[in-house]
C-alpha cells in the first residue's frame, strides 16, 4: 500500500518525509521481523524500548520509521521516512487496520472477555457457529484458527498489527466470522482498537493482573471497553449486543450503564439464559438450557460448575445472533475437549490426575471446590504464582488450595525474574493461614517435575493429583532460561514410569 494512502501525513507533528508515493511492503513492530520495505513501529515497552531497534530495522531494510521519542529530533538516516507519533501502539492499531483493509467490517466479530473462562467460552462459541455451517476463524489464548490453519500464539490477545493481519487471513479463506479472546492486557494496550465488534460477553469479574492494573477500578473499566467497541460500532451489518453474567455482581454494574440490548445468563433462573436440573459428574455435565427462544438438554464433555457457566456464556451469545436452540446444543456437546483445561492424564493408574489452568485464587476455588465434592480419597494439589505478577494475589491462592486439597505441594510457575523460592514462600502464608481452620499437609518443591512425583508417590487409589496454573503451557520461564515444561506431558512419563518399575 502507498505510504500517502496510510497516514494522513498532515496530521503528524515531526516528519521526514522521502517519498508519499512509497510502496509500503509489509508492517512490524518487532525488528526482527523487518524485511525491506517494510514499515517498522518502534514501541516503548516494559522489557525493553523498540527505538533502541531502530537501526536493527532499518539494516534490514525498513524504508519507514514510525516512533515516539521527541529525544530523535533529528533521524540520522535521511534516506528513510520518519514519522514521529504521540503514540506508537494507538497509531499502529489505525495503520494495522488500513493496511489490511479494516478486515473486521467485512465480517461479524465476537469478542469475549472476563477474569476466567474466555477461552473455554470461545471454543464453546466457535464449535456452535461452525455446526450452524459457517466457517467460524478463532483467535484465543492456547491456539489461533483460520481455517485448516493452527497457530500458537505468544499473548492472548495479540498486538493490533497481528490481529488485523489475522483477520484478513480468515477473509482471504472466506471465513466470516471470527471469535476473538480479549484479555484486559489487550483492551488497555490498544490491541484491539480499530477492531468493529459486533456482539461482546463479560464471562465474569474478579481482581486480577493488578501488578498492570494497579487497581480493580482499572481493569474494570479496561474490560468496559470491549462492550464500548460494540456501542461504538458503526457497521451495523449485524444486529449489536451485550452478554454479562447475570449471577456475578461486577458484571451486573454494566447492565445499568449499557446502552445496547444487554441480556445475562447464569444459574439463577431470573437470567435470560439459565441452566436448571444440572447433574454433574467428575467427567462430564448433564443439563437443560433455558432460553426466551425455547430449552434444550445438553451433555457436556467438560465437568464443573464452571463449564456450565462457560457453556451457558456461549449459549446467549449464540442465540441472541439467531443460532436455534438445537445448533446450539449439537455444537456444546462437540466440544470435548479445551487445551489444557480439564485434561485427564491416564496410564492406567488407580488415582486421577488432572491437569488445568487454574492459575488465580478463583479459578481455583471453582475447580477444586468441585473437586473435592465428587472424590472421596485425597486431593492433592500441585501449584505455583506466577513471577513478576500480583504478589498480593499469592496468599490468597495458597489460602484457597489449601481450603479444598488434604496436601498442598507449592511449586514453581515461571519465576520470571524472580526468586522461585520468595514466590512460593509467600504463597505457603495463604496455606498456613487456611492450616489454622483445616488440616492440610504442605510442602514447597520448587522443581516441578520433583513436585509433580512427590504428588504421585504420595497418592493412593480413589485420590485426585490436580497440577494447577500451567494447563497448555510448554515451557518454564525463569530469569536466565527457558527450559521445556508440560504438566501432561511430564505427568504421563512420569506414571508410565511407575507402571514399568
Ligand atoms: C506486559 C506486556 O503486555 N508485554 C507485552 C509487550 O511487551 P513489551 O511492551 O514489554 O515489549 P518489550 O519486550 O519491552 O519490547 C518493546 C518493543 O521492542 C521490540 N523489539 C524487541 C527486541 C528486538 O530485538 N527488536 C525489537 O524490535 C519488541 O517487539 C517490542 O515491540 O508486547 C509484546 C509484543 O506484543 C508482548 O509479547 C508482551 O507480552 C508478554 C509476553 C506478556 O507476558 N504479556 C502478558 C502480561 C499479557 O499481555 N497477558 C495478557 C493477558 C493474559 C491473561 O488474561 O491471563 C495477554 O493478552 O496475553
Ligand atoms: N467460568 C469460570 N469461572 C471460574 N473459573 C473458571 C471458569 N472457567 C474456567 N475457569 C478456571 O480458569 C481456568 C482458565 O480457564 P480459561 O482458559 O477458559 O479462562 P481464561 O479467562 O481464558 O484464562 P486466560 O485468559 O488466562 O487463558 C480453567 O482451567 C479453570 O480452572
Amino acid at each position: 500500500m502507498i505510504l500517502k494512502k496510510l497516514f494522513n501525513l498532515n496530521e503528524y507533528g515531526y516528519k521526514n518525509i522521502v517519498d508519499d508515493q512509497l510502496k509500503i511492503s509489509g508492517l512490524a513492530f518487532d525488528s526482527r521481523l523487518v524485511r525491506p520495505g517494510y514499515l517498522f513501529f518502534a514501541i516503548p515497552g516494559i522489557n525493553t524500548d523498540g527505538h533502541l531497534y531502530i537501526e536493527d530495522a532499518i539494516k534490514r531494510g525498513a524504508a519507514v520509521i514510525v516512533y515516539s521519542d521527541p529525544e530523535i529530533s533529528f533521524p540520522p538516516h535521511r534516506e528513510q521516512t520518519w514519522i514521529r507519533v504521540v503514540d506508537v501502539r494507538k497509531t499502529m492499531a489505525q495503520i494495522s487496520a488500513q493496511f489490511y483493509d479494516h478486515p473486521s467490517r467485512e465480517m461479524r466479530l465476537f469478542g469475549v472477555t472476563g477474569t476466567n473462562g474466555k477461552t473455554s467460552t470461545c471454543f464453546f462459541l466457535r464449535n456452535i457457529l461452525e455446526d450452524d455451517g459457517h466457517a467460524c476463524g478463532l483467535m484465543t489464548t492456547p491456539k489461533n484458527i483460520i481455517g485448516p490453519d493452527v497457530y500458537e500464539a505468544i499473548n492472548t490477545t495479540e498486538e493490533s498489527l497481528q490481529i488485523q493481519a489475522c483477520l484478513k487471513s480468515m477473509l482471504n479463506k472466506g471465513i466470516r466470522q471470527a471469535v476473538l479472546e480479549v484479555s484486559s492486557h489487550g483492551l488497555a494496550l490498544g490491541r484491539v482498537d480499530g477492531l468493529f465488534f459486533d456482539a461482546a460477553v463479560i464471562t465474569n469479574l474478579v481482581a486480577e493482573h493488578l501488578e498492570f492494573h494497579k487497581s480493580f477500578e482499572h481493569y474494570f473499566s479496561s474490560k468496559k471497553k470491549l462492550i464500548e467497541m460494540v456501542e461504538q460500532n458503526t457497521k451495523k451489518s449485524y444486529p449489536r449486543f451485550v452478554i454479562v453474567n447475570g449471577d456475578d455482581e461486577n458484571c451486573r454494574k454494566i447492565i445499568t450503564e449499557s446502552h445496547l440490548p444487554t441480556f445475562t445468563f447464569g444459574l439463577r433462573p431470573e437470567n435470560d439464559v439459565f441452566a436448571e436440573d444440572i447433574e454433574y459428574f467428575v467427567d462430564r455435565t448433564e443439563m437443560k438450557i433455558k432460553t426466551p427462544k425455547g430449552n434444550e438438554s445438553v451433555q457436556l464433555s467438560l465437568p464443573g460448575q464452571h463449564a456450565v457457566y462457560n457453556a451457558l456464556a456461549a449459549t446467549a451469545m449464540a442465540i441472541f445472533s439467531g443460532i436455534e436452540g438445537e445448533k446450539v446444543a449439537q455444537g456444546l456437546e462437540h466440544t470435548h475437549r479445551v487445551p489444557g483445561r480439564w485434561e485427564v492424564v491416564n496410564a492406567g493408574q488407580d488415582f486421577m490426575v488432572i491437569v488445568d489452568f487454574a492459575h488465580n485464587w478463583h479459578g481455583l476455588d471453582s475447580t477444586l471446590s468441585f473437586i473435592k465434592k465428587m472424590v472421596r480419597g485425597k486431593v492433592i494439589t500441585v501449584f505455583g504464582c506466577g513471577g513478576e505478577r500480583d504478589r498480593n494475589k499469592r496468599p490468597m491462592m495458597g489460602e484457597t488450595v489449601a481450603r479444598w486439597s488434604d496436601i498442598c505441594i507449592i511449586t514453581s510457575d515461571n519465576p520470571r525474574h524472580e526468586d522461585p523460592r520468595q514466590t512460593a514462600e509467600d504463597a505457603m502464608q495463604g496455606v498456613s493461614k487456611c492450616k489454622k481452620e483445616v488440616p492440610v499437609e504442605s510442602c514447597i518443591i520448587l522443581d516441578r517435575r520433583e513436585a509433580i512425583s512427590q504428588a504421585f508417590s504420595l497418592a493412593q487409589a480413589g485420590d485426585v493429583v490436580f497440577l494447577a496454573g500451567k494447563g497448555p503451557e510448554r515451557y518454564q520461564v525463569y530469569h536466565d532460561r527457558i527450559i521445556c515444561h508440560n504438566d501432561y506431558d511430564v505427568a504421563l512419563e512420569l506414571l508410565k514410569e511407575r507402571n514399568s518399575s
